[in-house]
């Protein structure tokens, strides 16, 4: 029997009113639009795609930080926008965010021990003698010595301060956590610390991360499944093997591309590495938002948006040629008498 969602997202929208020029008419134009996406316990959704394609904008809408213009989330099958109250903090407890930048959430004057101390204490997830003792377990859990609890965050570096923002999304016991960009403004020597980290905790504790990133090798290494988004919709989403493996949609493949290390061989499938600029969410083409840069567009792109269809299993692409590209050697084989 498949697995309930944890979280379901169902045809989820945001616009936000923009002004064209300084004097034009305003606007809405839509950050993300129609994105559907359910999520089980335990698992790992990376969500990839270029600047401004509203992958920060769906993971607070998943949290309820933001309303959807339309569309709802469900979390344990309770629609989240309806919540108020005493309901609004026990689901706040089981939901919490990882952001990229943990000194802009950290507050500086206060001790570390004291910040991860006002989950535990505002949600009453341990009896007030106790508090300490978790504290410690958390600041531990994280890596860092218990010897942390009495300094501020400006005495930690870049690294230790991200483990001490986990530490305190974890406090209150989260089932769900989105993680928001958590390693790109690190160093590198230490970006992979902090994602085996993450690994770690979602397997020991079970959680489910929405992992939003512009890096394609950390999202490879850290993710079950992959959701592409392109102008605010998802244009593929499937386990990580076949979306990076077998890449269906042409803007997967031109990302992928982009990334030699990860792409299996970019030249014999002949996919590009994007030109032309990503076109303005206020003005998108018509029909695939993705046609005008797209190397195998054809006029059939321009009359609808394409649908997020199977490609097999819950593998699904927005596009009207997608397919799984078959190996290049595989293509040659084939050919020969
Ligand atoms: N509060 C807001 N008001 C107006 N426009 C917004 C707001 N938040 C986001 N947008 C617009 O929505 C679109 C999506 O933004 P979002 O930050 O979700 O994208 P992103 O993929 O997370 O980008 P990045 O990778 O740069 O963080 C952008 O065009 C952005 O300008």
């Amino acid at each position: 029997m498949p697995e309930t969602s944890l979280i379901e997202a169902h045809g989820l929208g945001r616009n936000y009113p923009m002004r064209q020029g300084l004097l034009g008419r305003q606007k809405d134009v839509w950050a993300v639009r129609d994105v559907s996406l359910n999520m089980v316990r335990g698992e790992s959704v990376g969500v990839v795609g270029e600047s401004g394609c509203g992958k920060s904008t769906l993971g607070r809408m998943m949290m309820g930080l933001e309303d959807p213009s339309i569309g709802s989330v469900r979390f344990d099958g309770r629609d989240i926008a309806g919540l108020r109250g005493a309901e609004r903090r026990r689901l706040a407890r089981r939901m919490q965010m990882v952001f990229q930048d943990p000194f802009g959430s950290l507050d500086p004057r206060r001790s570390v021990g004291a910040q991860i101390a006002d989950g535990l204490r505002i949600h009453k997830i341990v009896p007030a003698r106790e508090i300490a003792d978790e504290t410690t377990r958390l600041i531990e859990q994280v890596g860092l010595s218990s010897a942390a609890m009495t300094r501020r965050p400006h005495e930690f570096s870049g690294g230790q301060r991200q483990r001490i923002a986990v530490a305190r999304a974890l406090a209150t016991r989260p089932d769900f956590i989105v993680a928001d960009e958590p390693i790109s403004a690190l160093d590198v020597s230490i970006q992979a610390q902090v994602v085996n980290l993450l690994i770690d905790l979602r397997r020991d504790l079970d959680l489910a991360i929405l992992f939003i990133s512009h890096d394609l090798h950390i999202v490879r290494h850290f993710c079950d499944r992959i959701v592409v988004m392109y102008l605010g919709r998802i244009v593929e989403e499937g386990p990580a093997e076949q979306v990076f493996g077998t890449p269906a949609h042409p803007y997967t493949r031109a990302l992928l591309a982009a990334t030699p290390s990860l792409h299996p061989r970019p030249d014999a499938t002949g996919d590009r590495i994007l030109s032309g600029e990503l076109p303005s969410p206020s003005n998108p083409p018509s029909g695939c938002a993705f046609r005008k840069r797209c190397p195998i567009a054809e006029p059939a792109c321009a009359k609808a948006v394409p649908p997020l269809e199977a490609v097999e299993g819950g593998w699904r692409a927005a596009c009207i040629k997608a397919g799984p590209r078959p190996a290049p050697d595989e293509t040659k084989e084939k050919g020969r008498p």
